[in-house]
């Protein structure tokens, strides 16, 4: 069987350090050796970001420049229907076989909406969910239905993400980061400083193109 792959899927407006840094950190949990980024073109569930497809991808670029761990996927940019992930990743398996181990990184915002997303219940035939931890989101699902289906599907071992293609989930012990898209883009309209939110390479793209300035 050929090593576990990851795909961390993300509107990116832009990429920061609650992105990087806890993924880092799954990614040497797990021994996972390679993350693709999948930035989404039309968001399901959110309006549409500030920056354009080809900005958020060039932000991403900067970020990744010296973190060999990270690639980046733009096939969501190449349509312009919503990015359901249940259909990426049907065309990733059509392109790459069912054997291949495969996890989708989400934070636990993300696992927390998960059964509003499109045929959420398929996800789990197409890959692991690799769950990172973030501030300010309860641990546990408000729905009891929903709590069930999440210890049903807890991995009990890591090697279950490298043996199996899919259908467990992982709840990382990822360190907490307090950072959002939606605090970097207020603090740059109001002409705050966030040095400490997102790499350099990235505030000074996003400086020369002067995005998410009034
Ligand atoms: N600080 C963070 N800690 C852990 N996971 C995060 C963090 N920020 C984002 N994520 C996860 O990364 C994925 C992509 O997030 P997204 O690009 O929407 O960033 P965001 O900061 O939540 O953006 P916005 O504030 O615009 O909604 C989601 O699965 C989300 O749960
Ligand atoms: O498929 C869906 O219905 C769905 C609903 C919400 C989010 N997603 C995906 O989850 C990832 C994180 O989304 P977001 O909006 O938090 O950036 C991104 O890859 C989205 O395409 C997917």
């Amino acid at each position: 069987m050929s090593e576990l792959h990851a795909l961390f899927g993300g509107t990116f407006d832009p990429i920061h350090f609650g992105h990087l840094r806890p993924v880092e950190a799954l990614a040497q949990q797990t021994g996972l050796q390679r993350v693709t980024l999948l930035p989404n073109n039309v968001p399901p569930h959110r309006p549409q970001p500030e920056a354009s497809a080809a900005q958020r991808v060039a932000m991403l670029r900067c970020a990744i420049r010296d973190l060999p761990l990270f690639e980046i996927d733009t096939r969501e940019l190449e349509r312009d229907t919503p990015s359901w992930t249940v259909t990426t990743l049907e065309a990733w398996r059509t392109e790459r076989g069912a054997e291949q181990p495969l996890g989708f990184i989400i934070g636990q915002d993300s696992l927390l909406s998960l059964s509003k997303w499109h045929r959420w219940q398929d996800l789990l035939s197409l890959c692991h969910l690799l769950v990172c931890q973030r501030p300010g989101y309860p641990t546990r699902f408000d729905s009891p239905d929903m709590q069930r289906w999440l210890e049903q599907h807890l991995a009990q071992d890591i090697r279950q993400l490298h043996q199996q293609p899919a259908g467990h989930i992982w709840l990382a012990d990822t360190p907490l980061y307090d950072i959002s898209a939606t605090e970097i883009r207020r603090r740059r309209h109001q002409n705050q400083p966030c040095d400490d939110l997102l790499p350099a390479a990235v505030i000074d793209y996003i400086d020369r193109e002067g995005l998410y300035r009034d």
